[in-house]
């Protein structure tokens, strides 16, 4: 709860605030409290919060908004729009989105319960803040890989080009390093133009060395004034880093983040780019385990597939493919010895079906394989933690307890995909996807907007303060009802008997 104070002559008005309801009070001299109305179109900023929250009125509807250029830079001229003379938008009937348009967090609603969180609605506006021919853009890539990075490449450069007439774009190399260590390419739209047929990125991308006054004052000495940032949690923590600095040096700079992740690991948006491409991808590898178990005696296959902290890929391909018979991830312990144990189960389904089939997310059991392999708390550049192969430690736990245990011979088959899933082109929806986000990102950039990271809320596009996407990451809620439909369609066991786990 946070509260605020504005006095008058006789009393004092008193904002109380929660993330869902501003309500107002007048404190008066004899310590007494009285209720009042929240003005139509008030406008308050919740203090200590890492983003801004406003509140338009007393119906419980709160506005997580973004920064803006002029929240530092109250004299900054605008122009208007150059997609007012657009042919593209010449018939739209609606071309610019309204200063009070938002998107809703939750659509999901009680009748009574308050309006509750909304993001800026993303897209053009009428007026722009830079003039297009001052314009100096630039891109970055950070992080690991994902189906649709090129494309969202493309379509900043194309969109800043046809939309807005930018012709200055710089592609930084390598990440963020690339910002201070490496020369710059130029990127127009001929450059670009098939890059979106490949997997990859074509700026090329690192982890680590995200430091932030070397970037900004290379974003300064190379007079850029828009960033776009491509990539995960951690780079987006690192975009917020950036918009910071920009802020404090006064620099007329738009910083704009667009979230990418294999993993869908990333909190608030529907759902991350690449991640339908992965899932159709991960269905080649289980179709293959499936067709090897089945034609042999007691096959037992074992797939695995990206996810550090979210099973997210693992799930939703077992959901689509249905030749698996059970699906582990990070966010649902499970234990291999005794009832309602991983081995009971695959014996269980090799009498009835003479194969099974087990998708595991890299990120599952890694407290097993630690103890097992006393290995060291490795991590990468960036300070993730190194994962140990949980796939390959299944695969022997499964393989000696059937032999040495159950004197039983298995046929085992082990396959992993892991980077082929996030290493090809994107699919045509992650296509039409990625090159949305590109377009909302521009717009935002175009219209002053900053500091924020771009992405579909409810399907509808959205401005997002950064700090609302790092705060918490984005994994599989096993109390949640997708949860259940997978386990209802692999009728797997459910391991709630952790009492029963491998000693920890
Ligand atoms: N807390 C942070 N502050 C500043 N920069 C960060 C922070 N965390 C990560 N970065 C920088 O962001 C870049 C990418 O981070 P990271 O390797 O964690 O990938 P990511 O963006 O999370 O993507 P993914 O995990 O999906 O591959 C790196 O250059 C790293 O230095
Ligand atoms: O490219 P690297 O550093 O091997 O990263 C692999 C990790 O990146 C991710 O794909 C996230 O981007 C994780 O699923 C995986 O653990
Ligand atoms: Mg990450």
């Amino acid at each position: 709860m946070d509260l605020s104070l504005a006095a008058s002559s006789s009393s004092f008005d008193l904002l109380l605030s929660n993330p869902h309801k501003f309500s107002l009070f007048q404190l008066n001299h004899d310590l007494s409290l009285k209720s009042k109305k929240l003005p139509t179109k008030s406008l308050f900023w919740r203090q200590n919060h890492p983003f801004r929250v406003r509140a338009l009125n007393d119906d419980g509807f709160v506005l997580e908004d973004v920064p803006h250029l002029t929240d530092f830079l109250p004299h900054l001229p605008s122009y208007p729009n150059p997609l007012h003379h657009s042919q593209a938008y010449a018939i739209v009937k609606q071309t610019f989105v309204g200063p009070e348009d938002a998107v809703a967090q939750n659509i999901v609603v009680h009748k009574d319960s308050p309006r509750g969180v909304h993001f800026r609605r993303a897209g053009p506006r009428e007026k722009v803040y830079f003039m297009p021919d001052e314009v100096r853009a630039c891109i970055v890539t950070c992080g690991g890989l994902c189906p649709g990075i090129n494309t969202v490449i493309r379509e900043i450069v194309c969109g800043l080009n046809y939309m807005y007439g930018v012709d200055d774009v710089l592609g930084i190399l390598g990440g963020y390093r690339g910002f201070y260590s490496k020369n710059t390419i130029n990127l127009t739209p001929k450059v670009v133009n098939d890059i979106h047929k490949r997997g990859g990125t074509f700026l090329c991308t690192s982890r680590g060395g995200h430091d932030t006054n070397k970037i900004v004052d290379n974003i300064q000495d190379r007079r850029i004034n828009q960033v776009y940032i491509i990539g995960g949690d951690g780079t987006q923590r690192g975009a917020a880093l950036i918009y910071k600095e920009v802020e404090k040096r006064g620099l007329q700079v738009a910083v704009a983040g667009i979230p990418k992740t294999i993993d869908n690991d990333i909190a608030v948006i529907d759902k991350s780019f690449g991640f339908d491409t992965a899932v159709e991808e991960a269905q080649r590898a289980i179709n293959a385990a499936h067709v090897e178990v089945e034609s042999v005696e007691n096959g037992v296959g074992i797939v695995k597939l990206m996810g550090r902290y979210s099973g997210f890929i693992a799930m939703f391909a077992t959901l689509a493919s249905r030749d698996v018979d059970c699906c582990l991830i990070p966010e649902s312990p499970f234990y291999l010895e005794g009832p309602g144990g991983l081995f009971e189960f695959i014996e269980q389904r090799i009498k009835e079906n003479g194969h099974m089939v087990i998708v595991i997310a890299e990120g599952a059991g890694q407290e097993y394989v630690a103890q097992d392999m006393q290995a060291a708390d490795e991590r990468d550049a960036s300070g993730n933690r190194l994962l140990l192969d949980v796939g390959l430690w299944l695969t022997q736990e499964v393989k000696d307890h059937f032999t040495k245990v159950k004197k039983m011979e298995i046929n085992m088959k082990y396959i992993d995909p892991t980077y082929m899933i996030r290493a090809i082109p994107s699919n045509a929806s992650d296509n039409i996807y990625c090159s949305l986000l590109a377009q909302s990102a521009v717009h935002g950039a175009m219209a002053g907007y900053t500091g924020f990271t771009v992405g579909p809320v409810n399907s509808r596009h959205a401005y997002i303060p950064i700090a609302r996407v790092t705060e918490a990451q984005n994994t599989v809620k096993v109390t949640d009802r997708m949860w259940a439909r997978l386990l209802a369609s692999t009728n797997q066991p459910s391991f709630l008997n952790s009492n029963e786990m491998l000693p920890m």
